[in-house]
């Protein structure tokens, strides 16, 4: 469902999803989105190249998750604690979303609002998509009648970059982390090099930066607890239906997260009470949108 009136820029697409798709050309830059989901699958600053990587091989139809852009992961991440919990990642990533606001300030900024409820957790996404940041927030609230209960959540970000094999990571030396692949638990080093699939939980919430050689993206957050560092490598993209053999060394997926006890025991799950709610939030700030450091 749309506002009556959508602002000059921000337009409304059919898309295969079943859900539609939302479209904002402004002079700060262009964005798109799918309402399944409330998926961001685009952010191009004026000038700049696209923060996001989407596969050219993404399904988008009802109920699939796209494969790209920032899924929204709620209320529980990959199986839950217990590992058992479908569908992977919540039903937040694959079901339609209302949108509630869309504004355009005078500079261009394309501000969103958009919820849904799943699993009987109120989810609202605040998004804010400028000339040289992009800053998203993930509220997840229980309603007054609710009981308390844990949830999990992560914005699920696939960065593009140049080359996967020549990227690095920073920011994350010391925290605790849980290598999903390895099924062990560490401590991280002061610049992370992926090699290899890569599938780790770091407890902590940064800031982290990303270099490529190219360019370089800041993520700064609130509200988080953990930071997710995902690549399938070419062994764990040949499995996979929706990433091409020649496209997995295009992304880096860096996920600012809430996530309960894995191996490590450790619970970054956010406890919610009837009435209450938190906000996991995070800022883009990429080195070649206009004006940025
Ligand atoms: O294939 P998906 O359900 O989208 O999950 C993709 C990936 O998401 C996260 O990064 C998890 O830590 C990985 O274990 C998972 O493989």
């Amino acid at each position: 469902m749309c506002p009556a009136r959508l602002p000059d820029g921000v337009t409304t697409h059919p898309s295969s999803s079943g859900a539609e798709e939302l479209r904002a050309a402004t002079e700060a830059c262009t964005l798109r989105l799918d309402l399944q989901g409330a998926h961001l699958l685009s952010w191009m600053p004026a000038g700049g190249e696209d923060l996001l990587w989407l596969s050219p091989e993404a399904v988008r139809a009802p109920g699939r998750a796209i494969r790209g852009g920032i899924p929204l992961c709620a209320p529980w991440f990959a199986g839950g604690p217990d590992g058992e919990h479908t569908p992977s990642h919540g039903p937040a990533r694959t079901q339609p979303w209302q949108l509630r606001e869309a504004h355009v300030e005078p500079d261009g900024t394309v501000d969103l609002t958009l919820a849904t409820n799943a699993d009987g957790v109120d989810l609202t996404l605040a998004l804010s998509a400028g000339a040289t940041q992009l800053h998203l927030e993930l509220t997840t609230a229980l309603p007054a009648d609710a009981e308390p209960r844990r949830v999990e959540a992560a914005l699920h970000t696939y960065l593009a970059v140049h080359d996967v094999r020549a990227t690095s990571v920073t920011g994350l030396a010391g925290s605790v982390v849980v290598d999903k692949n390895a099924r062990s638990v560490g401590e991280a080093g002061e610049t992370l090099r992926p090699d290899g699939p890569t599938d780790l939980i770091h407890r902590t919430a940064g800031p982290v930066t990303l270099e490529d050689g190219e360019r370089s993206v800041r993520l700064e957050t609130q509200g988080a607890a953990d930071t997710v560092v995902w690549t399938p490598w070419a062994e764990g993209a040949a499995s996979m239906t929706d990433v091409p053999d020649d496209g997995w060394h295009r992304f880096l997926c860096v996920e600012t997260a809430c996530i309960g006890p894995r191996r490590d025991e450790v619970d970054h799950s956010i406890a919610l009470e009837p009435g209450g709610s938190h906000a996991l939030a995070v800022t883009f700030t990429p080195s070649d949108a206009g004006g940025a450091a």
